[in-house]
């Protein structure tokens, strides 16, 4: 891995590194947030994921959750959103599709298949990196915002006791069935729509077999709400199939980090909790 940045933030540190992965075939890079008691002990661990357009500093320069994460002893990883320097058909030409949008699937469509495999680069290689270099212990958390919001919440549903907790901001809640979703997946899945079901979350509740709580913010000014993100789709779900759901919906705010910064602190108390 080749140390990128290092900066001392609450105590603790901010650390930005560049690795070849094996399942994007090609380099990437991430940001860590070690806290200060990662400095003699083993830490648990927040995965963050973040949405469309953005890259592991997001959440780094606008969530303001370090000051937190470092009086909880969490330490936070924060992977890019897609892989980076390849150049495909119509990969970098709008917001929400291809590079800033790899929406954290297994693409199945050549030529995305051969490195947009960002699902496992988050649950499986990302994981294993960083209990290899850091002081870290095996619990883990999942979280993220709107395309990554929804990452968070499929990676916990397609992994049951992999994750202690789950929670999402502004999450698309049901990508088969709004533009963004059907864009991705029709570009990195196919046409096919019966492949669709096994990345979306909504379809994801009726299987699953650990029914850990999806603790979800959402904001009522959201511009995104009632055409992509959808989140009565996901409660419906829940509701049906007795899974539980903790949906707030955030009087007044919209789907920026500047919401995300509101509740941050909330989210970070939540994991903690499960994490302890
Ligand atoms: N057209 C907009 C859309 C981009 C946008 O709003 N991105 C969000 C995530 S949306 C869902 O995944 C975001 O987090 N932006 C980065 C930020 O720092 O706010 C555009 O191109 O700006």
């Amino acid at each position: 891995m080749e140390l990128l940045s290092s900066t001392k933030t609450f105590g603790g540190w901010l650390k930005r590194y560049r690795h070849a992965s094996t399942s994007v075939k090609g380099d990437m890079v991430f940001s860590i947030f070690l806290p200060p008691q990662a400095e003699t002990k083993k830490v648990p661990v927040l995965y963050w994921l973040s949405g469309l357009t953005c890259t592991d500093e997001n959440f780094t320069q606008k969530a303001g959750a370090f000051k937190k994460a470092a009086q909880l002893g969490l330490a936070i990883v924060c992977p890019d959103t897609s892989p980076r320097g390849t150049d495909y058909p119509n990969e970098h030409d709008s917001y929400d599709f291809g590079s800033g949008a790899g929406f954290y699937i297994n693409a199945t469509v050549e030529p995305y298949a051969q490195s947009y495999n960002m699902y496992d680069y988050v649950v499986d290689e990302l994981p294993a990196l960083i209990s290899e270099h850091f002081r870290v212990n095996d619990k883990k958390s999942i979280s993220g915002h709107s395309m990554g919001g929804h990452g968070a919440l499929i990676c916990a549903l397609k992994n049951p006791n992999t994750y202690q907790s789950v929670s999402a901001f502004a999450p698309i809640t049901n990508p088969t069935n709004c533009a963004w979703g059907k864009k991705v997946f029709t570009g990195y899945l196919g046409e096919d729509e019966s492949s669709w079901q096994q990345w979306d979350a909504t379809c994801l509740i009726q299987h699953a077999t650990q029914r850990l709580e999806l603790f979800v913010d959402q904001g009522d000014a959201d511009d995104f709400l009632s055409k992509q993100l959808k989140p009565e789709s996901l409660v419906k779900a829940c509701f049906k199939n007795d899974h539980p759901i903790n949906l707030r919906m955030q009087s007044g705010y919209d789907h920026s980090y500047y919401f995300i910064a509101s509740f941050i602190d909330e989210h970070l108390d939540y994991h903690f909790d499960a994490l302890k």
